[in-house]
């Protein structure tokens, strides 16, 4: 074959960066040089068909789509992932072992220099992510005759058209599967990864888990996410669709009546395989899905509670499933009902190397002792995060908050108060959030969101507009960081903080008494914060 008898001379291992010069000088008819693309690399050997290929393709196609998700000119469809760019358009196929090449080509003299770049910008990514995570079996190749590459085109081309023929004849199962309760979802490609999670015999790190974060072994965890690069407060993280989720049913409900056993029942046998791998193929234990604490209930951060506030919902997600809890973590996970994604967010600056953490207790958890036991009881881990680890000194200063963290929490929440006394609920407001700036530092994240909510809701339902969109605008300033502005969470803040009086409950403790809608002027910030406060009048 004449991909044989050329390999030792065409093709050479590069580095990453020898592949920065992808882009070849030609000359156009006037002489004049233009750039042309015409690259692209191989796998050789090919991957097996093998289930841990399976599951290292999978890995590869979920980075890749990750990367991308924002681009527009990256589509996908049943087949493939497509890079809208050039003039052969590249894609990657769902299924691995038949992935022989991905290249482009693009002609210099019909393209702009933001197409090549698009082009170059694809070719030296992908390229880049495949060797991560195939090492040396990805070869980089340039030059567009029949001789550049380790394969030959007509075999290209088979390997091409045997994605289309397959899928035809054994079409993949309509995705979702409606169950009654539970619904099987497919993630991010034709597979259902179960198979996300890539078996990695002699190295117990992920390389290319993404551009942001690589899944690696964490002492006493198992695996973990963890930072590959300095990342910024309000990055999405990442994005991805549950495995499977469940609506209107507590973690109660689904660990003691065996509901998810049972149901898998009804999967086919792929299905299952795949489903129970990502569990680290630790089933049959009682309740697989969530004796790990992979499943977990997180009540969809809507605007709070209301007859609009979104279901209960539980969902098990193949890499958010893989970030362990911290109680003071860097990062949040949310349900996005828009996207029918879950997300994650730096909720603060978080440095290379770092271990990216959430809190698997979106409630805050209290003192040390009782948030153990919720975590013990709810996910069945002790433990031993950074803030647990305290010298007892130290952990009692921590506690002391929390427990009046708690406390406070407690009262603010009770309605009869809020209308009654709006002051006092309001003086616990403020005092809940210095205590959280002190637990928790400057960016306290989610729960300081909350806390502006009900300050807004107790302005809006005593009519105070302007107090009211005050808060609101801090609450959608904070979900903007943890969520992203495409939460509906978000989007409702904002909408809260442009109109109070949209609020459903506006006005219902006013008794028709509008408050004078101005702010003061010439305030220190101390005396603007005690007026906002209603500290002072
Ligand atoms: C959702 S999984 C996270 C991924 C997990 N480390 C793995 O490799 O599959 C939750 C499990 O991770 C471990 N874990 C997570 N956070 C932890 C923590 N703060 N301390 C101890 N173990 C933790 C516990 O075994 C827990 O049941």
């Amino acid at each position: 074959m004449k991909c044989a008898r050329k390999k030792d001379q065409l093709v050479h291992r590069l580095s990453l960066l020898e592949v920065q010069s992808i882009v070849t000088p030609l000359e156009n008819s006037a002489g004049l040089a233009v750039m042309a693309v015409d690259c692209g690399f191989d796998m050789m050997p090919p991957l097996s068909g093998s289930i841990k290929d399976k599951k290292r393709w999978t890995w590869f196609t979920m980075i890749i789509k990750q990367r991308y998700e924002d681009d527009q000119r990256v589509e996908v469809t049943k087949n493939y992932l497509w890079f809208k760019a050039g003039g052969e358009y590249a894609k990657v196929p769902f299924e691995g072992h038949k992935f022989r090449r991905f290249s482009s080509n693009l002609s210099g003299r019909n393209s702009t220099k933001a197409e090549q770049r698009a082009v170059e910008e694809y070719m030296k990514t992908i390229y880049r992510i495949a060797h991560d995570n195939f090492g040396d079996r990805v070869r980089h190749w340039t030059g567009g005759d029949d001789q550049a590459g380790l394969y030959d085109w007509p075999e290209v081309d088979k390997s091409i058209r045997s994605y289309d023929e397959v899928s035809h004849l054994f079409p993949l199962p309509e995705l979702p599967i409606s169950l009654s309760k539970i619904e099987m979802q497919q993630p991010d490609g034709p597979e259902i990864p179960g198979a996300i999670r890539p078996a990695v015999a002699d190295a117990d790190v992920l390389k290319g888990g993404g551009v942001l974060f690589e899944i690696r072994s964490q002492a006493g965890k198992k695996m973990g996410m963890v930072a590959r690069c300095d990342i910024a407060k309000g990055t999405r993280i990442l994005c991805e669709k549950p495995l499977l989720i469940t609506q209107n049913m507590g973690l109660k409900m689904l660990e003691e009546g065996g509901v998810a056993a049972v149901k898998l029942k009804t999967l086919t046998k792929q299905q299952r395989r795949q489903f129970m791998s990502l569990h680290n193929n630790n089933f049959p234990v009682r309740y697989p899905l969530f004796s790990r604490g992979t499943f977990r209930t997180s009540r969809a951060t809507g605007p709070g509670p209301g007859k609009n506030s979104p279901p209960p919902l539980g969902a098990v997600y193949p890499t958010i499933g893989l970030i362990n809890h911290h109680c003071l973590p860097n990062a949040h996970s949310n349900w996005n009902e828009e996207r029918q994604q879950g997300t994650v967010h730096a909720t603060r600056p978080i440095r290379a190397g770092e271990e990216i953490t959430i809190a698997y207790d979106l409630a805050g958890g209290g003192p040390s002792k009782a948030r153990r036991k919720v975590l013990s009881d709810a996910f069945g881990f002790t433990c031993g995060c950074g803030l647990c680890s305290l010298p007892p000194f130290q952990l009692r200063v921590s506690d002391g908050r929390r427990a009046q963290l708690q406390r406070l929490g407690e009262t603010i929440g009770a309605p009869v108060l809020a209308g009654r006394d709006p002051v006092a609920v309001l003086r616990d407001c403020r005092s809940f959030l210095d205590l959280l700036y002190e637990e928790y530092g400057e960016d306290p994240g989610i729960l300081a969101a909350r806390i502006y909510f009900d300050a807004f809701r107790i302005c809006a339902s005593h009519g105070d507009r302007t107090r009211a969109s005050v808060f609101a605008g801090r609450a959608y300033e904070i979900r903007t960081v943890c969520e992203g502005n495409d939460s509906p969470g978000t989007k409702r803040m904002k909408s809260l903080m442009q109109d109070p009086a949209s609020y459903a409950a506006f006005g219902a403790h006013s008794d028709g008494k509008k408050t004078p809608g101005f702010v003061p002027v010439n305030l220190t910030s101390d005396l603007y914060e005690d007026w906002l406060w209603r500290q002072r009048q």
